[in-house]
């Protein structure tokens, strides 16, 4: 990571409760002063419904958890990506280990979102996956063992290797390409550890979400590095 880059927090919402409604939107207050009080970029991934108060009322970025790889018509109940541009989005995950793509599908939607200038965070349960879906040139890959997801037990402790070995292989293949690691992940020690791995962010969920005080816990997650 240049020294100019900072590493960068994107919170995934999933579909818990303490992360819906009006949580949803406290969550992304709490990421944006986080970021005001340390620099560190917080990003926000919440359900599709919350998108727009997200957007409308705080100025983090926002990421969509998924896109659906369709064009304009008939796909009732579809996530499409020109609505999503329409409000605003900034980016989104792809390919998380609860939603997950066919490769060919990640790539059409890789593709599009570059044409439309937006980011892309494209999840990996393994090093051989991350080494393929770099070949896509996402902005990040996100390795994620599945094993640990929701654990508490984090993969920068669990599985350093997976991170190393991920960081070797993508930047092999594309140095532009940043990694990003989560499960289980959830603590100042567990990002520091990250990094030092060779991580240039996190992806993580419960740690925070079901923290007594999100904030307090973001601000300890960002504290050692
Ligand atoms: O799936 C994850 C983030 O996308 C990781 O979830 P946890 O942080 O709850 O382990």
């Amino acid at each position: 990571m240049s020294k100019n880059d900072k590493p960068i927090v994107i919170l995934n919402y999933k579909t818990y409760l303490e992360s819906s409604g009006d949580k949803a939107l406290s969550l992304a207050k709490d990421l944006e002063s986080a970021y005001d009080e340390t620099g560190i970029p917080m990003i926000a991934s919440p359900q599709a419904i919350d998108i727009t108060k997200i957007k409308d009322e705080t100025s983090i970025p926002v990421y969509a958890q998924h896109i659906d790889p369709i064009k304009p018509g008939g796909n009732t109940g579809s996530n499409l990506l020109e609505s999503f541009l329409a409000n605003g989005i900034d980016g989104t995950l792809l390919n998380h280990s609860e939603k997950r793509m066919k490769l060919a599908d990640i790539e059409s939607l890789v593709t599009k979102a570059k044409e439309s200038n937006l980011k892309t965070c494209v999840c990996s349960n393994n090093v051989a996956t991350s080494e393929a879906i770099a070949t896509l040139s996402p902005t990040y890959v996100a390795v994620e063992p599945p094993e640990l997801i929701g654990t508490g037990i984090p993969v920068s402790k669990a599985e350093p290797e997976i991170i190393t070995g991920t960081v070797d292989k993508v930047k092999n293949i594309n140095k532009n390409v940043k990694v990003l690691c989560g499960a289980g992940i959830s603590t100042g020690e567990d990002m520091k550890a990250a990094i030092e791995l060779g991580a240039e962010g996190v992806l993580l969920a419960s740690g925070i979400i079901k923290a007594k005080n999100p904030k307090e816990a973001l601000l300890d997650l960002v504290s050692k590095i």
